[in-house]
Formats: C-alpha cells, sequence, structure tokens
C-alpha cells in the first residue's frame, strides 16, 4: 500500500510538491478532526464530576466549531489542490507521451498495441485522474487521522494506544492478503479492458468490411465476447475483495470491542478514571472509522498502481533518436549499403544496395509485396534497418534526429490520412506556421483550389476524421499540397493512380508534376510513362533488388521488368 503511495508522487513528475502540499494540509485537517476529542473530554470530565458551567458549554463549543471550520477550509483546500493536480498530472503525462509517440519506432504502432495504447491513454488515464485522488486521500487520510487520535491517546493513558496499535497491525495484515489478491487479479481486468477497446476500436475501424460482407453479426460476437469476458473480470474482482474487506472491518470493530471491555475493567480495577473510561469508549469507534474508509478503498490502489506502471510502459518505450543530432545535409543523395530488414523473423530487404544521386528520379517497380514500402520507409527511418546502412548527404539517418531528418523528406501516401480539422489546417500540416496565401498557393499548385473553394465553407471546411467527406482523388491532392508546402529536397512518393478516375488522374499527374520538380524523387510506380522517364528503375522481387538501369537498358535485357512492360501492355497491373 505505501509503495504504491510513494509510487503516484514519483509518477506525479511536476505535480508532486502540489500533490505533497495537499496531503500536508490534509495533515492539518486532521488535527481539526481530532479536537472533536478535545471537546468530548472537557465535557465528559465536566459532567463525571458535577461541574457543568457556562464555561464548559461554551469551551466545548469553540472547541467543536474550530473543528468543524477547520475541517471545513483544510479539507476542501486539500481536496481541490488533490483533484486539481491529479488532472493536470494526467494531462502533462498526456501530453509528454503523445511527444514520445511521434519518434517511437513504426514498428511499436502495430494492430496489437493499438488496443493497449487506447485503453491506456483513455480508460487508464480517466482511472487515474478520477479515482487516484480519491483513493489517496481516502487511504493517507485515513491512517494519519487514526495516527493523530492513537498519539491523542496515548497522552490519555498508553495501554490503549498499545490495544490500537496492535489492531491497526493486525488490520494491515489483513489488507496485506488482500492487496496480494489484487496483485493477481487486477492485471487480469487492466488486460480484459485492452481487450475490449481493441474489439471495439477493431469493430468500428472495419465497419466497412464488416457491412460489406454482411459480417454484423460475427462481430457483434466479438464484441459480445470481450464485454463479458471485461464483466466477469471486474465482477469477480470485486467477489474476491468483499470477504477480506469484510474481515477487516471484523478486526476494527473487534479492536474497538476489546477497547471498550479494557476500558471498563481498567476502570473497575481503580486504574483509569471514569471520564477516560468514558472517553476511550467513543474514541474506540472515531480511531477506526476512517481507517476502515482507508481499507475498503485500498483495494483499488493495486489497479492504480497497475495503470501507472501501463501508463510508463508506453512513456518509457524507445524512441529512435535518442543520440541523434540536428543535420543539416548539404547534399541529397541517398545511399543504401548492404541493407538488411525483417519484420520481426520474415525477412524483408535481404542486403541490397544502392545509389539515389540527389535530383534525379528513382522508380521502385517489382510485384505486390516484394518490399518497396518498406524500403521507402526504411530510407524515411519509420523503421530501423537491421543491418547496412542508409545515408542522406552521407550521413547515416539514424544519426539524424528524427526532426531534422524528416524536414528533408516528403511522403506522398497511398493511403491518405486528412485529420479531422479544417481543410487548411491539413495543408498546413505540411508547414505549420505557413500563411493562408502560401496555402493557398500550395492548393492551386496541387490543382485543389477548385474543389476546396466550392466547399461551402471553403478551406474552413471541417475534414470528418480520416478525410471521411471528401473523395480519393481529392485526398490526394490535399495531400500533395501539404507536400508542396513543406517543400522538401526529397520526395517519396507512392504514385498510386490505379483507383482514381481519368479526370482526377491527369489533375493528380500535374500535382505530382508541380511537387516533383527539381527534386531527389523516390517513387513507387505504377504509370508506364513515369518509369519510362525515371532516370533510374530499381526492381525488386522479393526483398532482391533483381535490376536497376534505365527503361531502355532493362528493355534491352530479358527479365523481370521486360516481361512486367509485357504484362501491362496487355493491360494487366500497370496504367499507360
Ligand atoms: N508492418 C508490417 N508488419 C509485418 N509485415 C509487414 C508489415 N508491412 C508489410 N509487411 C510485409 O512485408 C512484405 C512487403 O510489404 P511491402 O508493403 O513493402 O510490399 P510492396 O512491394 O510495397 O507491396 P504492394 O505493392 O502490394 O504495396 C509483405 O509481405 C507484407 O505483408
Amino acid at each position: 500500500m505505501f509503495s504504491t503511495i510513494k509510487k503516484f508522487f514519483a509518477f506525479a513528475g511536476k505535480q508532486k510538491q502540489r500533490l505533497q502540499r495537499a496531503l500536508l494540509v490534509n495533515v492539518i485537517s486532521s488535527f481539526f478532526q481530532a479536537l472533536q476529542l478535545v471537546a468530548l473530554s472537557i465535557v465528559l470530565q465536566a459532567v463525571v464530576r458535577n461541574e457543568v458551567t457556562m464555561t464548559t458549554v461554551w469551551t466545548s463549543l469553540g472547541i467543536m466549531l474550530v473543528s468543524i471550520v477547520g475541517v471545513i477550509i483544510f479539507g476542501h483546500n486539500s481536496r481541490m489542490n488533490d483533484i486539481e493536480a491529479s488532472f493536470d498530472m494526467c494531462s502533462d503525462k498526456r501530453i509528454e507521451i503523445g511527444e514520445r509517440m511521434k519518434y517511437m519506432p513504426m514498428g511499436y504502432f502495430n494492430a496489437n498495441s493499438l488496443g493497449s495504447i487506447t485503453a491506456t491513454l483513455t480508460n487508464t488515464m480517466e482511472d487515474l485522474q478520477n479515482i487516484a485522488p480519491r483513493v489517496m486521500e481516502n487511504t493517507m487520510h485515513g491512517f494519519i487521522h487514526g495516527g493523530i487520535i492513537t498519539i491523542m491517546i496515548l497522552f490519555v493513558d498508553w495501554r490503549m494506544s498499545v490495544i490500537i496499535v496492535l489492531g491497526v497491525l493486525l488490520f494491515l495484515c489483513v489488507n496485506r492478503m488482500m492487496q496480494k489478491k489484487s496483485s493477481k487479479a487486477s492485471p487480469i481486468r487492466v488486460e480484459a479492458q485492452r481487450s475490449l477497446v481493441g474489439a471495439i476500436l477493431e469493430y468500428v475501424q472495419g465497419m466497412g468490411v464488416v457491412r460489406a460482407f454482411d459480417l454484423v453479426n460475427d462481430a457483434n460476437k466479438t464484441i459480445d465476447r470481450a464485454i463479458e469476458h471485461c464483466e466477469n473480470q471486474n465482477v469477480s474482482m470485486e467477489f474476491a475483495f468483499i470477504p477480506f474487506m469484510f474481515v477487516q472491518s471484523t478486526v476494527l470493530k473487534f479492536v474497538s470491542v476489546v477497547i471498550i471491555i479494557s476500558s471498563l475493567l481498567f476502570y473497575l480495577n481503580g486504574s483509569m478514571t471514569l471520564e477516560n473510561c468514558m472517553l476511550m469508549m467513543v474514541a474506540s469507534f472515531l480511531v477506526f472509522s476512517k481507517i476502515e474508509q482507508a481499507g475498503s478503498m485500498s483495494a483499488l490502489l493495486r489497479s492504480i498502481d497497475i495503470g501507472m506502471d501501463k501508463i510508463e510502459e508506453i512513456n518509457q518505450s524507445p524512441t529512435i533518436d535518442i543520440d541523434g543530432k540536428d543535420i543539416t545535409p548539404t547534399s541529397f543523395t541517398i545511399e543504401g549499403k548492404d541493407v538488411q530488414f525483417a519484420y520481426g523473423n520474415k525477412v524483408i530487404i535481404q542486403k541490397e544496395s544502392f545509389i539515389i544521386p540527389e535530383k534525379t528520379t528513382t522508380a521502385i517497380v517489382g510485384p505486390s509485396g516484394s518490399g518497396k514500402t518498406t524500403l521507402c520507409n526504411l530510407i524515411a527511418r519509420f523503421w530501423d534497418v537491421n543491418e547496412g546502412s542508409i545515408t542522406i548527404g552521407g550521413h547515416d539517418v539514424k544519426k539524424y534526429t528524427l526532426d531534422s531528418l524528416l524536414a528533408n523528406i516528403s511522403m506522398v501516401f497511398q493511403n491518405v490520412y486528412l485529420f479531422n480539422d479544417s481543410i487548411i489546417n491539413n495543408i498546413r500540416f505540411g508547414k505549420p506556421d505557413a500563411t493562408k496565401e502560401e496555402v493557398i498557393e500550395a492548393a492551386k499548385k496541387a490543382c485543389c483550389h477548385d474543389f476546396i473553394e466550392a466547399l461551402p465553407e471553403g478551406y474552413d471546411t471541417i475534414i470528418g476524421e480520416g478525410g471521411a467527406t471528401v473523395s480519393g482523388g481529392e485526398k490526394q491532392r490535399i495531400s500533395i499540397a501539404r507536400a508542396i508546402l513543406k517543400d522538401a529536397p526529397i520526395i517519396i512518393l507512392d504514385e498510386a493512380t490505379a483507383n482514381v478516375d481519368p479526370e482526377n488522374e491527369s489533375r493528380l499527374q500535374m500535382a505530382i508534376e508541380e511537387l516533383t520538380k527539381n527534386k531527389t524523387i523516390i517513387m513507387i510506380a505504377h504509370r508506364l510513362k513515369t518509369v519510362q522517364n525515371a532516370n533510374q528503375i530499381l526492381v525488386l522481387d522479393e526483398g532482391h533488388i533483381v535490376q536497376r538501369g534505365t527503361h531502355d537498358e532493362l528493355m534491352k535485357n530479358k527479365g523481370i521488368y521486360s516481361d512486367f512492360i509485357k504484362v501491362r501492355e496487355q493491360a494487366i497491373g500497370w496504367k499507360l
């Protein structure tokens, strides 16, 4: 229990001091609460000695009033600070993780981790910001309050303090057993929540497929199972705690009874005054009320503990430019030497070397799955090569910070992702400080100005998440406008025109020509014209560069390239 509290403060980062201040104020509030016992002692003393006067009434009333006002002021202040600091702590963590994610290797973001990341940044964070302050406050307040009353009782009769301390130790033993049980149940519960979020994400993302193939019932079954599993884990965790809570509570009640009986015995044998005996009877309930509350809340400590671990696990995941330097290359020639890369055990690029001279166009062609996209992703360091090296301007891409590397590269993907934001902001991703005029100029060059202007809100039109409210061709032209605005010297382009209608295709082609003027271009080429005009063609097959040269050179030799062209001429796979 105490290790989790300690961990919570370490986890709090910048908010640690505020949380500690809140705890200090909580201690003061507990002192004020304990004053009730002083007021009670005065009244009992006066009643037993038959000396009740108006002074007794006013004094005890005054103390009670001070106690209540103190508890309200300090308790309120402590709670407000605690809640505010917890919200700030979680928002700091979310921002920190968001920043870190930009520098994590792409391998981290697979389908498996998506549910886990989402669950951690939503559910777990929500739990931390909503539940953690209450659990921490109640747990700490309970023990501080109990501790203060025990110290006060020490001055009245040390024997009672010993009984209370023994009772609390017994209580802590049971609580420890509950924490152990919790340490087994909580990870399963957290995992069940992660699976549920993963299943829901998959369901929503795959909604198109679900409908197209009428899989609504099958998909529902997966979600139903995840919901049921999550529910079962929640219920079984709660059920597992109930016996411990019951025993904890019984221990405290039992110790209260021991205090009452001992007080009576001490009074009967003359070693305790009547007023102290009565005071102990009342104190026996006061001292344990908050501890009992702390005990039941502490069942949740383990979930908080695991939540913090999950968050830190993401926050401590390796980034890829830890040792990078801000490099400004003087040339943009790209060179790969003995590049080998595998996704897990599956080798995709097999010890290949290549040179892409600056301001030239290199077309990468090859069958589906041959590794074209992977090779481009290695150049932009979405992934790190396993062996060999890739350099830009003579510097290994691993030596750059990610920011200084990506400043030199614009990528236009086959699957364009637009954010749920205005069109102007989506284009500004290429250059966040661009003026509206610059954005419009880029949009004109990318042949998307006209359709944007025709939209009801023009450049301020909000695009749905993933760019759902614009067509595929329009999305691509917006992404080209982004790249034109960025004006990076290296362009990596997945020239995906296969699914675009002829009118869109010619516009897209004009946009691409504008984008690629005077740049170093690496293009996964689909159009024969592009391939024919490229300065160099790399033909990939099963991760090997099996042929390289210009179109004319490659056509002179028999091989996969000339076969491709022949097949293409029969209108399969390539566009003319
Ligand atoms: N993130 C990933 N994790 C594991 N395997 C992957 C991943 N991305 C791609 N692959 C696998 O790597 C191989 C090469 O994929 P890549 O996308 O580079 O091929 P490609 O030549 O660009 O294919 P296409 O022309 O169909 O887009 C494929 O077998 C693919 O299944």
